[in-house]
Formats: C-alpha cells, sequence, structure tokens
C-alpha cells in the first residue's frame, strides 16, 4: 500500500554520505598520502554567497580534504580570473576547481567555466563533461542533479516499487547547471522526460502528468500544490530567500505544504537537496583526485 505525505531527508542522507567520504579521504592519506584539495573561487562580495561558500570550506574540511577559497575583487577582469583558472589547471596540489556562480554581469561564464581543466572540473559544468555525460560517457556529473537522483531513487526504493523506468519525468527549469543534466540523468534512468521552461504553455496541465516533479524554476513557491499529481515523486531544487515578518528565510520553488499530502515524497527546503549538492561536490573532488593519479575510482557510495 503505497502512501502520501513523505518528506525525503536530504539532511540525514547527505550526513551519511559525507561519513563514507571521510572514510575513504581517510584510506587515499593512509595508502597513498593523498589529499584531496578543492579551491573555490568567488568574484565579488555577495553576503549570500560567501555564507555559501563558508559553509562549504567547513565541510569540506570536515571530511579530511584541503579547502581554499580564493576571494576576488568584483571588479576583476575576466583575462585575471582565466589567468588564475590557468594557474590552478597547472597546480598539480589542487584536485578541484569551483567557480561560484552567477559572476559579473562584465564575463561570460561560458568562457570561464571552458577554461577549467575538465579534469578538475568538480561541479560537471564544463562542454567536455556535459557533453560526455549527454553521449553516455563517463563524465563529473553536476552535484545538484547528481543529489537529485540520488534522493529520488532512495524515496522510490523506501516509499514504491524502485524503478524509473518508464516513469513521466517533468523538470521545470532548463539551465545547464541544473534542468539540462537532471534531464541527461533521468533519460538515462529510462525516465520518459519533458524539459519545461518560461515558454512551455499549461505548466500546471504538464506537471499534472509527472510522476517525478523537479522544480529548479528560482521562483519562491512557484509550483502549487494541485499542480502535483496524486503519489508524485517531488524534487524541489529551489533555493530562493525571503523576508517573513522581517526574518530572512529560504523557501524551495515548490508550495511545500500545499504539495506535500498530494505527493508520495517531496524534498523539504530547506534540509534536502542543497545538503546533497555539497555532499556530491565532496565525492566529485575525491574521485577527480583519484583520476589525476592514476588510482582506482571508488564505487557508488
Ligand atoms: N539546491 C541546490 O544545491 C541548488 C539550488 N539552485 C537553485 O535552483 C533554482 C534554479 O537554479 P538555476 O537552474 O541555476 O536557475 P536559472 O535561473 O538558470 O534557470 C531557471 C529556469 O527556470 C525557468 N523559469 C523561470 N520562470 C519560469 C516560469 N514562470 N515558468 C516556467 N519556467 C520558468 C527558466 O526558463 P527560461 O530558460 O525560459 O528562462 C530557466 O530555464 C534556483 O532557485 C537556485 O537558487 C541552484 C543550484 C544548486
Ligand atoms: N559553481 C557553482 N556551483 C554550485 O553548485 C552553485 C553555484 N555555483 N552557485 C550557487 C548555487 C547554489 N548552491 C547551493 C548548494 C547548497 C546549498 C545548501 O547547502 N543549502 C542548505 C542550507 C541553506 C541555508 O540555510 O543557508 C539547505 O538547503 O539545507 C545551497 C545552495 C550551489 N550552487
Amino acid at each position: 500500500m503505497s502512501t502520501r505525505g513523505n518528506t525525503i531527508d536530504g539532511f540525514g542522507y547527505a550526513k551519511g554520505l559525507r561519513e563514507r567520504i571521510a572514510g575513504r579521504v581517510a584510506t587515499l592519506k593512509s595508502e597513498h598520502g593523498l589529499t584531496p584539495c578543492l579551491v573555490v573561487v568567488i568574484v565579488g562580495e555577495d553576503p549570500a554567497s560567501q555564507i555559501y561558500v563558508k559553509n562549504k570550506g567547513e565541510t569540506t574540511k570536515a571530511v579530511g580534504m584541503e579547502s581554499r577559497t580564493i576571494v576576488l575583487p568584483a571588479d576583476t577582469t575576466e583575462p585575471d580570473l582565466l589567468k588564475l583558472i590557468g594557474e590552478l589547471n597547472a597546480d598539480s596540489s589542487v584536485n578541484g576547481i569551483l567557480v561560484q556562480l552567477p559572476l559579473p554581469a562584465h564575463m561570460s561564464s561560458l568562457k570561464v567555466i571552458d577554461a577549467i581543466d575538465p579534469l578538475k572540473d568538480v561541479d560537471g559544468f564544463h562542454v567536455q563533461n556535459a557533453g560526455r555525460l549527454a553521449v553516455g560517457l563517463d563524465a563529473i556529473v553536476p552535484c545538484t542533479p547528481l543529489g537529485s537522483l540520488m534522493l529520488l531513487k532512495d524515496a522510490l526504493k523506501t516509499h514504491g516499487d524502485g524503478n524509473l523506468l518508464g516513469l513521466n519525468a517533468v523538470i521545470v527549469g532548463r539551465s545547464n547547471i541544473v534542468g539540462k543534466p537532471m534531464a541527461q540523468l533521468l533519460l538515462n534512468e529510462n525516465c520518459t522526460v519533458t524539459i519545461a521552461h518560461s515558454r512551455t504553455t499549461n505548466l500546471p496541465e504538464l506537471c499534472r502528468t509527472a510522476d517525478v516533479l523537479v522544480a529548479a524554476v528560482g521562483r519562491p513557491k512557484f509550483i502549487q500544490g494541485d499542480w502535483v499529481k496524486d503519489g508524485a515523486y517531488v524534487i524541489d531544487v529551489g533555493i530562493n530567500r525571503i523576508e517573513v515578518e522581517g526574518k530572512s528565510k529560504i523557501v524551495g520553488d515548490v508550495d511545500f505544504d500545499a504539495a506535500l499530502p498530494r505527493a508520495t515524497a517531496i524534498t523539504p527546503v530547506p534540509k534536502g537537496v542543497g545538503p546533497m549538492t555539497i555532499a556530491c561536490l565532496l565525492n566529485n573532488t575525491l574521485q577527480a583526485a583519484c583520476v589525476q593519479h592514476g588510482l582506482p575510482v571508488p564505487g557508488d557510495l
């Protein structure tokens, strides 16, 4: 008998992942004298970004990896940023490079991402990684879609028959960093995938066809409760900062309270997809370090 109204504990799942990653990092250190190193580059002083970057740094250290954060002024020129990336590419002590997005308007994020060595592109945003994922080759997979898929599979195992094959998946959002790679992953799982965006007509009706609904829109509580099909699995990727009674809080792209009773299972915001993104980033960094040193890449976590 299937149930409704289950909340997916992304925070708890990510904690387990981080513990397993920490174990692998410790083994890599003791057996090969190798400590994976992630460098995060942030351009500008956006306070929200800085909190996120600080959390990432602390989490990276907590699993035993090295974390370096480089903060550049907002008026850094594109050639200067490209030069820094070139130096990080050439530095064999650096295993992963993450350039925090969005970048200031005077830079092309495509050009900047293109400059990162694909083997160090732990975001999985480089065209080589995106292309490899699309054609089914080994690739560094973007963290948020990867973490979302892990939660989805786990929820299907817990609450359903564990099978994604043949399910209708609707992804709202077509960004290169979330929507498109999410679609690739769900296609690989044999879902029938539809990607919706701001020009999609009849979005509510389309969402109601979704056995799996992924929201990556960037608009607070945009997906209404009655857009959710009875029994659907809902993954809310949105991270939106809003003011409620003078206090800042974060909410997702889905009206959680309205969607919960209809869904079989749904991720909350916070403590849903967000913590999974960071755990997957750490695992991508660990795997990148192994590949760069010709060591076997540990399998599924
Ligand atoms: N949990 C996590 O770890 C992460 C969370 N995020 C969050 O996920 C959300 C999406 O991020 P990202 O993909 O980078 O965002 P983008 O702004 O790059 O993309 C948003 C997408 O939503 C679509 N969209 C906007 N308005 C509508 C509308 N009215 N109807 C239908 N579609 C619409 C856009 O369509 P169009 O292409 O036509 O403009 C676009 O494809 C954000 O809240 C972001 O903060 C992002 C990364 C990681
Ligand atoms: N190159 C690049 N790669 C990214 O992966 C990337 C990026 N740029 N730019 C910004 C977005 C956003 N993003 C988040 C990841 C985790 C949380 C997260 O851990 N959130 C927690 C805590 C939120 C809080 O309370 O502040 C939660 O949802 O529970 C949030 C947001 C990654 N992004």
